[in-house]
């Protein structure tokens, strides 16, 4: 894969002696979401903000597609770049149609076309077609901070810049954004750069992450999984926190060869009936033998589910098993195979030692 940005012994010292940024080397790849994170201070702005020139290095160098940034006329460089931020920055008197097609306006596509795309670029950021002629004003945080992100993309840049986009937005929504963020960003190939000082954003959002420590260095830079395996510094491993051992099972995978013995749940199939199990969880099955939820008065039929969460399936996450586990109305979980046919059940503590199992032995260790 090759670098679309290379970080070569960048700083950024201000007039009035603060370094920002401290000999930064780092190379961001094209086509993947690299994300700058840490505590507030320690230079992800001022290092996003090199790249399209909004901030100028005082040393070192920073190339797009193997050409010196500095070498470039800033307008022709930004042209390749999107940039959104938090509060979305939208212009507050133009509509959300003229706001997406500004760029491309400025670029001199006709209205006509121009139009067209930012109604193409709105449904793909999850917004309906109505919202093309509100105001700013006339949406919600969430729903201002799409349009940002439909308008970065207008232009149809190969790098966007995004500063904590969505850090003003409440937990709900954030999580939403950032779900179909994760999807957007491979869909497109599009070049991300993303700071935030939340390292579960990171985590979720980044192929890459670099975290940046006080004093404007770089104290790592590493995929996700290796963030929380093996952080190379104490300041890492407590910035990406005690729960570590916790986010790195999003990493492992849940695998029923790696368990003893699974326990069993008795079934019933829809249209039987079984009152020896009435007022004991049993799970409910199709015709086929598909696991479709948890009953507990014996009744073969779908009225009778209590839940359909608490089920994992071979080649989910061993978070995803352990959720499946805590969720479960019984805790523990419902164990799928081919088909969705239940294998058996799990519980905390047989997952658990499959996990730290796992971890402890890295992938292959196991006979
Ligand atoms: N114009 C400036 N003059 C002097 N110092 C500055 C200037 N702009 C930023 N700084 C300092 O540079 C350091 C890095 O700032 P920067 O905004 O890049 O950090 P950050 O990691 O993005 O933090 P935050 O998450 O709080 O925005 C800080 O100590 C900040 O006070």
């Amino acid at each position: 894969m090759s670098n679309m940005i290379e970080f070569r012994d960048v700083e950024k010292r201000y007039p009035d002696g603060t370094v920002a940024v401290r000999s930064l080397s780092l190379d961001v790849a094209e086509g993947q979401t690299t994300v700058f994170v840490g505590p507030s201070g320690c230079g992800k702005t001022t290092s996003l903000r090199m790249i399209n020139r909004m901030i100028e290095p005082t040393a070192g160098r920073i190339s797009i597609d193997g050409i010196d940034a500095a070498t470039l006329a800033k307008a022709e460089l930004r042209r390749g770049i999107g940039y959104v931020i938090q509060n979305a920055g939208l212009f507050p008197h133009r509509t959300v149609a003229q706001n997406i097609a500004t760029v491309p306006r400025l670029n001199g596509v006709p209205a006509a076309k121009a139009r067209d795309r930012a109604m193409q670029l709105l449904e793909l950021v999850g917004l309906p077609a109505e919202f093309a002629g509100r105001y700013p004003s006339q949406l919600s945080g969430g729903q201002q901070q799409r349009v940002g992100v439909a308008r970065a993309l207008a232009a149809e840049p190969r790098v966007i810049l995004m500063d904590e986009p969505f850090s003003a937005l409440d937990p709900v929504v954030r999580a939403e954004l950032q779900e179909e963020f994760s999807r957007l960003g491979p869909e497109l190939g599009t070049t991300i750069v993303f700071v935030t000082h939340d390292i579960d954003e990171a985590i979720r959002l980044g192929d890459r992450i670099a975290v940046f420590e006080p004093g404007g260095v770089l104290a790592q830079y590493a995929a996700p999984e290796e963030l929380l395996e093996a952080p190379a510094s104490e300041f890492v491993a407590q910035f990406v926190g005690r729960d570590r051992g916790y986010r790195a099972l999003s990493f492992e995978t849940f695998d029923v060869d790696a368990f003893d013995a699974l326990g069993s749940l008795d079934l019933v199939a829809v249209g039987d009936r079984d009152p020896g199990l009435a007022g004991r969880w049993s799970g409910l099955v199709d015709a086929a033998g598909a696991f479709l939820g948890w009953i507990d008065d014996g009744r073969g039929d779908a009225a009778s589910i209590r839940s359909r969460a608490g089920a994992v399936r071979p080649g989910d996450s061993m978070r995803s098993a352990m959720d499946a586990v805590l969720t479960s109305p019984t805790a523990r979980a419902a164990v799928l195979g081919d088909g969705d046919r239940v294998l058996g059940t799990i519980g905390l503590a047989e997952l658990a030692e499959a996990g730290v199992g796992g971890q402890r032995g890295g992938a292959g260790a196991r006979p």
